[in-house]
């Protein structure tokens, strides 16, 4: 059977997200691991006043192509950037744009959305989850297309304690809610969103078990997988060490932290941290892609890509790792670090009181009596908003099945497993992890190696 750098050989590849923090690394490895891929398609959207060809350009230029550019500095020529804002009718391509793409496309690998917790429903039921039946619509298009893989998230399903590797019925009908949704005005849709949403956290987690039931509604007519990673974190070891380009889930934690503002906050010390590299992630992707592509499964195979079940990790050890920044903070910092756990609410609530409030009140008494503009308050207020939001995932814990990942690697030769290697195992691993991203942290005043 052909290696996964054969497979991809000559073939025309379509990415959606190729900006953000998961697409560049899929961008990257794809181009470095299957060197003769013939060319990748991005749908991107201008944005901040740059056009889409120099988003593309100036991606192409950041630290984390660098053994790219290395192995071939022609790489740029294999890839094509294509207009498109996703929740445009028809992803706003155009004719000469998607003649192109329904005539050469392969293989799609679908990673755009917004990962936002507090995104407004309305936003994220369109890119989440019409976005995607446009594209599958799209792919139903595509006499050559192989494999469509969609990206989901391993909490899709967190309203349950124990998620197998199969597609749950949806919290709702998506066309009903879609067709519901439209009518009304944002200022309705905003005070029913805790009634529709309701034992799921938050609207990102809902869209995205939305999607997958679009997903699998089109299963029989494409070869579909669902890739469910956990928590995305810094790239373990490829292209390098610690590679991370956000302050999303617990990155903002630990910067915060480092910077001695976050003293407290809510987490379980015994419930199971579920990190996944950013890089295992994407070698399972490109695993799925070509599992996909060529066992043409009958029905959608979902992956879950966790690390709790084979590599426990907790929120505890997690916070033992950062009294590392009592030694060592970060530039600027606020105060000395010194960041606990409690998973008493009261508790929390207190050391909040104490640690966070009463301080920044000082010190914002003290910028207003310099003729300076107060600001911690304003910081720390941001700051509760955004723990509140992450507490619900670090609090307690899922169990993972992942027969479909154990199924895929027993898959790959010996060379593919080396190459596209899936599981974690070393235990070291999550503190190598963490370590290398907490020195990427500090080495750039805390502005991250390659921001987008
Ligand atoms: C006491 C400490 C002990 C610590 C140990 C324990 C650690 C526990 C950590 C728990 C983490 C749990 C994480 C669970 C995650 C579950 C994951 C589910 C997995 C997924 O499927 S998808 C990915 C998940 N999505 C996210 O993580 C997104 C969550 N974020 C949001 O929804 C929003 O960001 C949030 C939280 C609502 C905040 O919004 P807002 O206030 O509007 O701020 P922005 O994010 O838009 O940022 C504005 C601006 O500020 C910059 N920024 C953000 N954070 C930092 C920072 N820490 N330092 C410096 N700058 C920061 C940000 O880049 C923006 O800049 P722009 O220039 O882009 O405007
Ligand atoms: N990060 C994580 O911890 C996890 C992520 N996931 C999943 O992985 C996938 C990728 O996540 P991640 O890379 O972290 O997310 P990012 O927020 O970093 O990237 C999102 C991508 O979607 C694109 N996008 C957003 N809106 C539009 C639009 N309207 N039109 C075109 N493109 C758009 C963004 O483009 P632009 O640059 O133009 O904004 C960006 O390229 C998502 O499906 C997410 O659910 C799953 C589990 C964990």
């Amino acid at each position: 059977m052909a290696s996964i750098a054969d497979y991809y050989a000559g073939k025309s590849v379509l990415i959606t997200g190729a900006t953000g923090f998961m697409g560049k690394v899929l961008v990257e490895k794809l181009l470095r691991s299957c060197p003769h891929v013939r060319a990748l398609y991005l749908l991107v959207r201008p944005k901040a006043g740059q056009s889409m060809q120099e988003r593309v350009s100036d991606m192409m230029k950041c630290k984390l192509f660098d053994r790219v550019r290395e192995d071939n500095p022609d790489f740029h020529q294999k890839i094509v950037p294509i207009s498109s804002e996703l929740i445009q009718p028809g992803l706003a391509i155009g004719p000469e744009d998607k003649e192109t793409l329904t005539s050469c496309i392969n293989i799609i690998f679908h990673c755009a959305a917004t990962i936002r917790f507090d995104e407004p429903l309305k936003h994220a039921l369109q890119l989440n989850v019409m976005a995607t039946q446009q594209l599958i619509s799209l792919a139903q298009q595509m006499p050559h297309l192989q494999a469509f893989i969609h990206i989901s998230t391993a909490y899709a399903n967190c309203n349950r304690r124990h998620i197998d590797d199969i597609i749950y019925p949806p919290p709702v009908e998506p066309k009903k809610l879609i067709d519901s949704l439209e009518w009304m005005e944002d200022s309705i849709v905003r005070d029913i969103t805790p009634r529709l949403i309701g034992d799921h956290p938050n609207t990102y987690t809902y869209t995205k078990a939305l999607a997958e039931c679009v997903v699998q509604k089109e299963s029989s007519k494409l070869s579909i997988a669902i890739i469910r990673p956990s928590i995305v974190g810094a790239s373990w070891q490829e292209p390098f060490p610690g590679w991370i380009d956000n302050f999303n889930g617990p990155s903002g934690v630990f910067i915060a932290a480092g910077k001695g503002i976050l003293r407290t906050m809510r987490a379980n010390n015994d419930a199971v941290a579920d990190l996944i590299p950013v890089d295992v992630v994407i070698n399972l992707t490109l695993a799925a892609g070509w599992y996909t592509a060529v066992h043409r499964p009958k029905a959608a195979l979902v992956y879950n890509c966790t690390t709790g079940g084979i590599n426990p990790f907790h929120w505890g050890e997690i916070g033992m790792f950062l009294f590392s920044f009592k030694r060592n903070p970060l530039e600027q910092a606020f105060r000395r670090p010194n960041a606990n756990i409690t998973s008493n609410y009261l508790m929390n609530q207190y050391w909040i009181l104490v640690s966070h409030r009463f301080p920044a009140l000082l010190y914002d008494l003290y910028l207003r009596l310099s003729g300076q503009k107060p600001q911690m308050m304003r910081i720390f207020n941001r700051l509760h908003k955004a723990i509140g939001l992450l507490e619900y995932f670090s609090s307690q814990d899922w169990e993972w099945n992942s027969e479909n990942m154990n199924m895929l690697m027993s898959h790959l030769s010996p060379e593919d497993r080396k190459v596209q290697y899936l599981q974690p195992r070393p235990s070291t691993y999550h503190t190598a992890m963490i370590a290398t991203s907490l020195q990427t942290f500090s080495s750039r005043h805390s502005t991250l190696m390659c921001v987008s």
